[in-house]
């Protein structure tokens, strides 16, 4: 029999969504009275623990859940990925991220070619750039060394790299190895942004990386030539060689730029923009500042999860788990948003880096096939650290919407800080919360206990909590390099993971062009209206009244002259 079109069609689909009843039946209160289920609800991998006891699932929707996995062959889309085969297969590519931080010696082929020499060939390259880099013995137009690193790229040229530079920020080994160092980030293509990452900054000891995998992004392209502005107004043309370097997929246009095709860094078209970051895009960047060893430690993070992924058994597999409690969530539950709230200020930027992976890999509206879904794909990502969201947005996932939450603890705090005569640590303080808010929202607090504790009974409803709203806990041993990785490659094979059982493409992002081709049209206006006096014309009501409004307010300089940030 021909398999179904669509995973809802599945049998396994249908036995989950009968399922749903009885498990609205329950509450996680009465779950988690049940040790055995707890006990069985858990997972570890080098150190890493996952609990999902809180989630609103019981042994039996695991094993429903698997057999969805194995209707939607999961296992062998995984195989299919780390074998190289096509899987994207509206830009007919490979997905080979995995190839970024696989060993040396490992045989990973796209188009019957192995390419991890290729892989190492521009680490090995990347490590000489950097220790040259570092050492001093690079030096800029006017013979001094370069200590900051202004990196201009956007979406995944940013949001990755971005992530493990915050993570690695106050790791002491990492920190140690960056002193007197600086590393900034240009993504928006706001002249605010472009003041602000170079405010205080010196072009003669300063270094830009532009990162594109196209290199013909327009926000990315523009901050490129405005910060070659600034090295060449102050340095003169031939500081482009010393000052300039770039990461792409396109070292065409890196050379029509002006960029020393010897100081461009390769990847390749099996590596999505979003799962970039352990390519050139990340890697380069993050071993100016941290030196390559650091990097290769966050590498090999990422590579043992890849290990695990791709030959642990689904039952205590963290990212199919993961995956599998997300498509659980979001398609027979229907909650549409996911929380991502680590308890650790250095995870700072990991939810808008998932934000990106998650959003744009998932949020799709037909199946690989083309076929419309009758189901929603994807989930809102949003998060901040703990405990800064318990002041912010927490009481509308205690007492308003039901928001599954992903919290993520980590056992050794990078920076121990204890005062003498106080309570607890400082980090213990922190873990506290970790350690409470997953039990405030599964147990809740019942109209019952609020009046044995004589609260006035004009009080009771607002202070009752239903309870019964999932999460799950994810802890990390510590937080150096190594875990960094094995975080990023679990978020990584976790979105695959929903995108395999769904049916979808996870690898292409088509939704993002409609905007950007429709700003050319803006664009093409705006210049001709500022340089010609055109009216504004070709666009509806709405568009063209907001537009003559802005217009109306002419800029501070007229279009002939160079003008920099001046903060
Ligand atoms: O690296 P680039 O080619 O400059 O692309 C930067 C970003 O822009 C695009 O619009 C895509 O939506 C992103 O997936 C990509 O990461």
């Amino acid at each position: 029999m021909a398999s179904p079109a669509l995973i809802s069609d599945t049998e396994q689909w249908k036995a989950l969504q009968a399922h749903v009843g009885a498990i609205q039946k329950t509450h996680l209160r009465d779950l988690m009275a049940d040790a055995d289920r707890c006990k069985a609800m858990t997972a570890e991998y080098e150190g890493i623990f996952l609990d999902y006891s809180r989630q609103q699932a019981t042994g039996e929707t695991i094993e429903k859940l698997l057999k969805l996995a194995e209707v939607a062959k999961l296992k062998e889309k995984i195989e299919k990925m780390f074998k190289g085969e096509k899987i994207n297969s509206t830009e007919n590519r490979s997905v080979l991220h995995v190839a970024l931080r696989a060993p040396r010696d490992a045989v990973i082929n796209s188009d019957g070619v192995n390419v991890v020499p290729e892989v190492w060939s521009v680490k090995d390259k990347i490590k000489e750039f950097s220790d040259t880099f570092r050492s001093g013995s690079w030096v800029g137009a006017t013979g001094k060394p370069l200590t900051n690193v202004v990196s201009v790229g956007i979406g995944g040229s940013f949001l990755g790299p971005l992530f493990v530079h915050t993570a690695l920020q106050t790791d002491p080994e990492a920190a140690e190895c960056a002193k007197g160092r600086q590393l900034r980030f240009l993504a928006n293509v706001d002249p605010v942004d472009v003041a602000r990452s170079i405010k205080d900054l010196d072009p003669e000891t300063t270094l830009v990386v532009v990162v594109s995998k196209t290199f013909t992004t327009a926000e990315t392209m523009l901050n490129a030539r405005t910060l070659k502005e600034w090295i060449v107004s102050s340095l003169g043309p031939q500081a482009v060689a010393k000052h300039m370097i770039a990461v792409s997929t396109n070292l065409k246009l890196v050379k029509e730029f002006g960029i020393d095709p010897n100081n461009a860094f390769a990847f390749w078209d099996w590596v999505g923009g979003r799962y970039s970051v352990c390519s050139a895009v990340g890697v380069l960047p993050l071993s100016l500042q941290y030196g390559f060893p650091i990097v290769q430690k966050f590498l090999e993070g990422a590579s043992s999860i890849d290990n695990h992924f791709n030959s642990s058994s689904f039952e205590k597999n963290i990212p199919v788990l993961l995956g599998l409690l997300s498509v659980w969530n979001v398609s027979f539950l229907g909650y549409p948003a996911r929380a991502i709230l680590p308890y650790s200020q250095a995870l700072e930027k990991l939810a808008p880096h998932i934000q990106q992976l998650s959003m744009e890999s998932n949020g799709k509206g037909v199946s690989i096939d083309g076929i419309p879904l009758p189901f929603e794909t994807g989930e809102i990502d949003f998060g901040e650290p703990g405990t800064n969201g318990q002041h912010s947005f927490y009481q509308l996932i205690h007492q308003g919407r039901v928001i599954p939450c992903d919290f993520i603890g980590v056992v050794k705090s990078q920076q121990p800080v204890y005062l003498k005569g106080e309570t607890v640590s400082n980090h213990d303080e922190l873990m506290s919360n970790f350690f409470a808010q997953p039990d405030a929202l599964a147990y809740g607090k019942t109209p019952e206990q609020l009046h044995s504790e004589k609260v006035p009974e004009n009080l009771i409803p607002h202070k009752t909590f239903k309870g019964n709203r999932p999460s799950l806990s994810l802890l990390l041993p510590t937080l150096s390099a190594y875990e960094v990785g094995q975080l990023l490659s679990i978020y990584e094979h976790r979105v695959a993971v929903q995108g395999f059982i769904w049916g979808i493409n996870s690898f292409d992002q088509w939704g993002v062009e409609l905007g950007k081709s429709l700003a050319s049209q803006v664009r093409k206006q705006l210049h001709e209206s500022r340089m010609e006096g055109k009216p504004v014309d070709g666009f509806n009501h709405s568009t063209s009244s907001l537009l003559a409004r802005y217009l109306a307010v002419k800029p501070p300089t007229p279009y002939d002259t160079t003008v920099l940030p001046k903060v």
